[in-house]
């Protein structure tokens, strides 16, 4: 058996902290194994200044990582999941799904609340989900695209003039920048992407042993809730970057999903909501991609076409 295995990851500061969440788990259950940390850097991290409308954004931040997993000179790769396209190269799968933090977004760095906002405040996004939403529920916000790692984003509040910036939770509680916090937004007002909060490892489909070793680390209930909204944006053919948000919870037996899709400019949001008691992988699955098509129908389709065209 192998001793000594690489974790490969993007070097924001962000995803290394995943690493080191990963590595201790694993470490403290693993002894015997040494785990160490590999650092690459992606196309998405190089082309900061450019707009994702002028690079073909699918898979940016993962390509090079998953080029070195199929070189071998990486053996587990770890994502933000919500950053990874659903569709994965033949050689590779998601073989586990740890640590899921908090999954909702946040306004940071503001004065006041999103309700007591002045009206036409500008607030700072790059994402076109946290757009068509915030339009529905405050037209009169103006909504500026920024991009770049999260201390960046922070840092274009003064520097763009912008009364706060939305965000991941997830990514300011793992950094440390909790008190940058103003408020956590509501499922209602701004349901988050699918997947978020949540740490992917991928590794090649060939390797048994890892894989064995990292389903001693999962939990069932993260494990169901992840997979629900996975396979509901695999249903949608989306992207990772369309207006798509989608949220799966277990409380009381009953896994609730919630999904919705918006236009951009916050004047349409179709949302629908499906639950089921069945708490397997086959059953959950089953009801995201129903969720999925009836969500389609109801006009996301026409939406997504029309955003591709673009
Ligand atoms: N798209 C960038 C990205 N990818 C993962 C996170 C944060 C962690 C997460 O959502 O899992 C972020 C920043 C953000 O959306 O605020």
């Amino acid at each position: 058996m192998k001793k000594e295995y690489i974790i490969g990851t993007r070097n924001s500061s962000l995803a290394l902290k995943q690493c080191e969440i990963l590595k201790a788990k694993l470490s403290s259950k693993f002894p015997e194994l040494e785990f160490k940390i590999k650092e690459i850097s992606t196309t998405g991290d190089r082309e900061r200044d450019k707009k994702f409308s002028e690079i073909n954004v699918e898979g940016i931040f993962i390509r090079e990582i998953e080029y070195a997993l199929l070189a071998e000179e990486i053996d587990l790769a770890v994502h933000s999941f919500k950053d990874l396209p659903t569709k994965l190269p033949a050689e590779l799968e998601v073989a586990a799904v740890v640590d899921r933090a908090n999954r909702y977004d946040v306004l940071a760095g503001a004065e006041n609340k999103l309700a007591e906002l002045a009206k036409g405040a500008r607030l700072g996004t790059g994402s076109l989900r946290r757009k068509s939403q915030l339009l529905a529920y405050r037209p009169d916000l103006e909504i500026v695209p920024i991009r770049g790692n999260i201390e960046t984003r922070l840092k274009k509040i003064k520097t763009h003039n912008l009364d706060g910036v939305i965000l991941a939770a997830a990514g300011l509680e793992r950094l440390g920048y909790k008190e940058q916090i103003t408020e956590y937004l509501a499922p209602e007002i701004c349901l988050p992407a699918a997947r978020q909060g949540a740490v992917a490892v991928e590794i090649r489909k060939e390797d048994s042993k890892l894989k064995e070793i990292l389903k001693t680390i999962e939990t069932e209930k993260n494990n169901l809730e992840v997979w629900t909204e996975h396979s509901f944006l695999a249903e949608m053919e989306a992207g990772c970057h369309a207006p798509v948000a989608a949220e799966a919870i277990i409380e009381n037996k009953t896994l609730t999903l919630t999904a919705a899709v918006g236009e951009i400019d916050g004047s349409r949001i179709i949302k629908k909501v499906a639950k089921t008691k069945k708490l397997d992988l086959d059953s959950v699955r089953s009801l995201a991609q129903k969720l999925a098509v009836k969500v389609k129908q109801a006009g996301a389709a026409e939406i997504i076409k029309n955003l591709k065209s673009n």
